[in-house]
């Protein structure tokens, strides 16, 4: 079994990601983590030195690398990996998606906070970042909302949140 967790920066797929795995005691991998890894760079050095769609190639990539390792994983994905090279695609023929859907206003309240992590939200105003949130959201859900699942990630904490997956998926 893979479950595959998508979504906008911000809604929770790292964490949520670290609570299901170890509930279900599956490995679990960080899609951003383990190409920081990999290759040595953190994702704003490969963002800032090599450009994103060299790490949009490198993230479809290393993607097909882990849906090549046997076993049960849990696998948090990056916001923009559904929705480049047919990503989406290929998660939901090698395991279950499960999309956290999240509200603007949400998202906005977490990346406020973690923004310098997020190479693709440098430098924005709380507005800008906003703006930002509703363009792309908009241009992105198409894909998001191909995932198998859509569980509700604005109201309950990481680990409720794991648990009303794993009920919902029904593992
Ligand atoms: N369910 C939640 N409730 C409150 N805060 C959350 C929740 N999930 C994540 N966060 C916080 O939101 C921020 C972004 O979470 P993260 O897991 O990195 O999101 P993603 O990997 O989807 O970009 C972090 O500061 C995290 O602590
Ligand atoms: O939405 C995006 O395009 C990105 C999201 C990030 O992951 P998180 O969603 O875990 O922040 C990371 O992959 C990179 O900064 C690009
Ligand atoms: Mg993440």
């Amino acid at each position: 079994m893979k479950i595959f967790l998508i979504g906008f920066m911000g809604s929770g797929k790292s964490t949520v990601g670290v609570d299901l795995a170890h509930i279900l005691g599956y490995r679990f991998i960080d899609l951003d983590e383990y190409i920081e890894q990999k290759h040595n760079l953190s994702i704003k050095l490969i963002f800032e030195t090599k450009g994103e769609d060299y790490f949009r190639m490198i993230e479809n990539e290393t993607l097909k690398e882990v849906c090549s390792f046997e076993g049960d994983f849990v696998i948090s994905s990056g916001g923009g990996t559904s929705c480049f090279y047919n990503n989406i695609d290929y998660m939901n023929r090698n395991g279950i998606t499960v999309y956290l859907r999240a509200e603007v206003s949400t998202l906005v309240a977490r990346l406020i906070e973690s923004k310098v992590d997020r190479p693709l939200l440098w430098g924005k105003t709380k507005d800008e970042l906003n703006e930002y949130i509703i363009r792309v959201l908009n241009e992105r859900k198409k894909y998001y909302e191909k995932a198998q699942v859509i569980i509700d990630a604005d109201n309950a904490n990481p680990k409720d949140l794991a648990q009303l997956i794993i009920s919902t998926v029904n593992i």
